[in-house]
């Protein structure tokens, strides 16, 4: 024993301790905002005044004997006796304010864990404000972001997102309605922009899943290495290096609600045994991680290639193509539904006026006759981009054919091709005109600036049915 530790010192120190001991207990009692002890079980044993008041209760035997969640929803008293470790300092949030808490397991005299203590720092913190506004800050921030991407998975569109009222496109919308009543699989087949994402999402809207999310992937947008990941997800820590963090696949997010597989003709063919494999049993593992994941998804397939060509050349595999195709529904391109143009052009011009600020235009009679005598290959993405070209480089409200002139004349070989669609877009703006005069055709000649007796051949020319004309 050194010189300067004595007898009486080792018993003064003692004594400090056990004082220590008998009132930091009580300190704390009275520093903090709030003291609640468990049980070995998560049960209230014990808790002070200041936090009844604050859970708005008036009487300790209200707590006690409850378990601990009942009251503090948030609670992780049960985590530290599970772990035998303190959480010194933590952020819980209790309904709508942010509190500090300390927590520590409690033991015996064996060491055996027998219950944990809680402390609410809040108030007394004021040095942590700075640190738990930046918190609240954080919160709200997320819960935005959460916001936004909840209203970014509702579905976009519904069966009107789909223009056009000609047969082609009612069958579309009979048919993409009835998908919407089953929960059968569905192949959309389909030139580029001919609208199978707005079909899908329709689907989707009028199907008992709407409420839940519409995700969709692109298989021709993702580099062949990642699908997976993209498909399944991963596990935290499945591969080392600097992406460590968890990754939910599209499969989960789109959990309850609908997957859209857009150009799955692009699906390399490891990975379409995968996918068949998940779309027969609903379940997949996570990547990293032997947990399996149990989903119920609804899906869509597009391509805008030829799957039967495919199958033949052994690069799409025909089970997963049967998997798929239980509805299949055709989008026809833009060239065959020449009688939706003036509709779909008034509809384009006035989602570009109201996106770009762009007076609404409207597209003039020879406009009208050349967009329809264009071969379409973008379809109707294509079209929408020409308006929209055309908006920005002209000032004319209604829009002649001159201000199309960048789309060049249409191609020799289209000329029996040109007549065909003179003759839809007759058939349409004249079908439109009698539809607006109650079928008199004295009223849509005048409505069309056109005789009676122009009008009267024309009709009789395009051999339009008595009743429209009457
Ligand atoms: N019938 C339609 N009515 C209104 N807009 C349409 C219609 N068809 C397509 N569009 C518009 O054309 C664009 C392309 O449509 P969408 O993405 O649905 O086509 P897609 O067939 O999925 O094309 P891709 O295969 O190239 O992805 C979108 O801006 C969409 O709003």
């Amino acid at each position: 024993m050194s010189n300067h530790i004595t007898e009486a010192f080792l018993k003064d120190s003692d004594a400090i301790h056990k004082h220590a001991m008998a009132s930091l207990f009580a300190q704390l009692d009275s520093l903090c905002e709030g003291a609640i002890t468990v049980d070995r079980h998560g049960r209230i044993a014990w808790i002070n005044d200041k936090y009844l008041a604050m859970l708005g209760l008036g009487d300790a035997r209200q707590a006690l004997g409850r378990d601990v969640e009942e009251l503090i929803p948030n609670s992780l008293m049960r985590e530290v006796m599970r772990s035998n470790l303190p959480i010194l300092l933590d952020i819980m949030s209790f309904g709508k304010q942010s509190m500090v808490v300390t927590r520590m397991p409690l033991h015996d005299d064996a060491g055996e864990v027998v219950g944990a203590i809680g402390f609410v720092l809040y108030e007394k913190m004021n040095y942590l404000k700075p640190l738990l506004a930046k918190f609240a800050a954080l919160q709200a921030e997320l819960a935005l972001a959460r916001r936004g991407l909840a209203e970014s998975r509702r579905p976009k569109h519904t069966l009107d997102s789909y223009i056009g009222g000609g047969p082609a496109s009612a069958e579309v919308k009979r048919l993409a309605g009835r998908a919407g009543r089953q929960d059968a699989s569905v192949l959309l087949l389909g030139e580029t922009g001919t609208g199978k994402e707005i079909v899908a999402s329709a689907i989707h809207a009028a199907s008992p899943r709407a409420a839940l999310p519409f995700i969709g992937i692109n298989m021709a947008a993702v580099p062949e290495a990642l699908l997976e990941a993209e498909f399944f997800g991963v596990a935290p820590g499945a591969f080392t290096g600097a992406d460590k963090r968890a990754r939910e696949g599209k499969f989960k997010l789109a959990d309850g609600g609908t997957l859209f597989l857009d150009e799955i003709g692009d699906l390399p063919l490891a990975m379409q045994g995968k996918l068949l494999r998940v779309l027969q049993e609903q379940e997949f593992e996570l990547l990293g991680s032997n947990s399996v994941v149990r989903v119920d998804v609804r899906v869509i397939a597009a391509t805008s290639v030829d799957l039967g060509r495919l199958m033949r050349e052994g690069r799409f595999r025909s089970d997963l193509y049967y998997r798929l195709n239980v509805l299949q529904i055709t989008l026809p391109p833009l060239r065959e539904r020449l009688e939706d143009m003036p509709a779909l052009c008034d509809a384009l011009l006035e989602q570009i006026s109201q996106r770009t600020g762009m007076a609404l235009r409207t597209v003039g009679a020879g406009a009208m006759a050349l967009l329809a005598a264009c071969r379409w290959p973008g379809n109707v993405r294509e079209l929408a981009n020409a308006l929209e070209r055309a908006c920005i480089l002209s000032d004319n409200l209604a829009l002649g054919a001159a201000d199309f002139a960048f789309l060049g004349p249409p191609p020799a070989s289209a000329k029996l091709q040109y007549a065909d669609a003179l003759a839809a877009f007759d058939r349409a703006i004249i079908g439109a005109a009698l539809q607006d005069n109650a079928g008199k055709v004295p009223a849509a000649a005048r409505q069309l600036g056109m005789s009676r007796a122009t009008l009267y051949k024309r009709i009789a020319a395009l051999g339009m049915s008595a009743r429209a004309a009457s």
